[in-house]
């Protein structure tokens, strides 16, 4: 037997491993590597968050991959090029990371890469009938196992679309092994690029858990913060802060099926771009907004849409705990904004406050999935968790790379 499928059946077996999970999202403000320490597999799932930190990346690396992000043309030599590129340097990011925080890479078990979405296109979304839903990450994982010497789990979403899901939100698997408790109707609401929420239910029904994106999370915002401030995000809200919420554009921003369509359903800023917030503009006669009153706008779209989206799984007489994660969770504005629009039977919190740092979640949620692929196989919850075709036993989600 080759000695490395015999390393990953000793891996299987442990009663706990240590997976590195990483993230690199939508936003492009770094690389998510979280150190998780995971015993069990399925609802028996216990993460412990060991080291966690972001690496942030330089301008540069940014300018390289907006050159083939979210773009329908794109120099496809530079696609190529960026492919092992990336793969490469997560791989050199996750040795420093380890020699920074004294864990030698021999006592890691796996890493789990989510690698760099260039392009995610739905059916919904592409709109041509004789093909897939489909979606592209790059970053090649035998890359990320050669520079570090560690089996490696990447390319988690083709699974999902290879039996008729859109490739994401995966965040259900993750949520529902690691938060769900019964007696609490949760509700784990996640603000990057994009916005997505889980709801898990207080019975923990398998067939009723889902997760779904809700639309743009920081993605407009950050990208008129590149152009009004100069700097990557608008810190805090300060500018949106100053504006006032134009009501014409902010109506014409929410005229897309997307809004309307059924759960589970995924976006990016394929849609939610500023060429969707200028074509809103033209279309309310809002060209000439101040920069200030279209910060403030497109906030209050994104939390409208996150609200709304969240209110359709809320029932009266129940009560629901909301626990934040990703980058938007920093932005006052945006968070005030939720508490004004959801009722008061929601009430507010971090996952920081269930153990999980609400910035390390996505990543933590890559390390949980490889751990299910390689020691578990309980990732079928229902045919709502993800439009799966039905009658699937399970789907094991990830790609095994072996560092030689
Ligand atoms: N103090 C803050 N004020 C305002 N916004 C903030 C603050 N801190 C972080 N953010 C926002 O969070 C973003 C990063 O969020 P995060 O890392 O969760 O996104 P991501 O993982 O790249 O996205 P996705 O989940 O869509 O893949 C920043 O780009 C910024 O918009
Ligand atoms: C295609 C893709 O990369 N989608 C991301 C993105 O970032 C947030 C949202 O859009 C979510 O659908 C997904 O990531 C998380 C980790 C998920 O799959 O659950």
């Amino acid at each position: 037997m080759n000695q490395q499928i015999q390393q990953l059946y000793q891996i299987a077996q442990k009663p706990e491993r240590r997976i590195v999970g990483l993230m690199s999202g939508t936003s492009l403000d770094g690389l998510d590597v979280a150190l998780c320490r995971i015993a069990g597999s399925g609802p028996d799932t216990q993460v412990v968050i060991e080291h966690f930190t972001t690496i942030p990346y330089t301008d540069d690396l940014k300018a390289r991959i907006r050159a083939v992000f979210a773009k329908r043309q794109i120099d496809f030599e530079h696609l190529c090029l960026l492919n092992p590129y990336l793969g490469r340097l997560h791989g050199q990011l996750v040795r420093d990371c380890l020699r920074s925080w004294g864990v030698p890479p021999t006592e890691v078990d796996l890493v789990a890469s989510h690698g760099q979405t260039v392009f995610h296109a739905p059916k919904t979304q592409h709109g041509h009938p004789d093909y897939p839903n489909a979606t592209l990450q790059i970053g090649d994982g035998d890359h990320v196992a050669a520079e570090t010497g560690i089996i490696t789990l990447s390319d988690f979403r083709q699974k999902h679309v290879a039996h008729g899901g859109e490739g994401a939100p995966l965040a259900v698997y993750g949520d529902y092994f690691v938060f769900s408790q019964p007696g609490e109707n949760r509700l784990l609401l996640n603000m990057g690029g994009i916005a997505n929420f889980t709801y898990l239910p207080a019975d923990a029904d398998p067939n009723v858990v889902f997760t779904t994106d809700t639309g743009p999370g920081n993605t407009l915002l950050d990208a008129y913060a590149r152009q009004f401030l100069n700097q990557p995000y608008d810190a805090d809200g300060q500018l949106a802060t100053q504006g006032q919420i134009n009501q014409a554009l902010l109506n014409a921003l929410k005229q897309n099926p997307f809004f309307a369509a059924p759960f589970p359903k995924t976006t990016g800023p394929e849609v939610f771009n500023k060429a969707y917030v200028e074509a809103a503009q033209t279309g309310s006669g809002t060209q000439d907004l101040p920069p200030a009153d279209l910060m403030a706008t497109l906030t209050r779209f994104s939390t409208e849409t996150i609200a709304e989206a969240i209110s359709r799984v809320l029932q009266p007489g129940q009560a629901y705990a909301v626990y934040m994660s990703g980058g938007g969770m920093h932005n006052p504005v945006l968070t005030a904004h939720l508490r004004q629009l959801l009722p008061q039977s929601c009430t507010f919190g971090q996952t920081d406050a269930l153990g999980i740092a609400g910035d390390a979640k996505e990543a933590m949620l890559f390390a949980v999935l490889a751990n299910e692929a390689v020691a578990g196989g309980h990732t079928h919850f229902g045919n709502r968790t993800g439009n799966l075709r039905s009658g699937i036993p399970g789907v094991t989600m990830g790609k095994v790379s072996f560092p030689t």
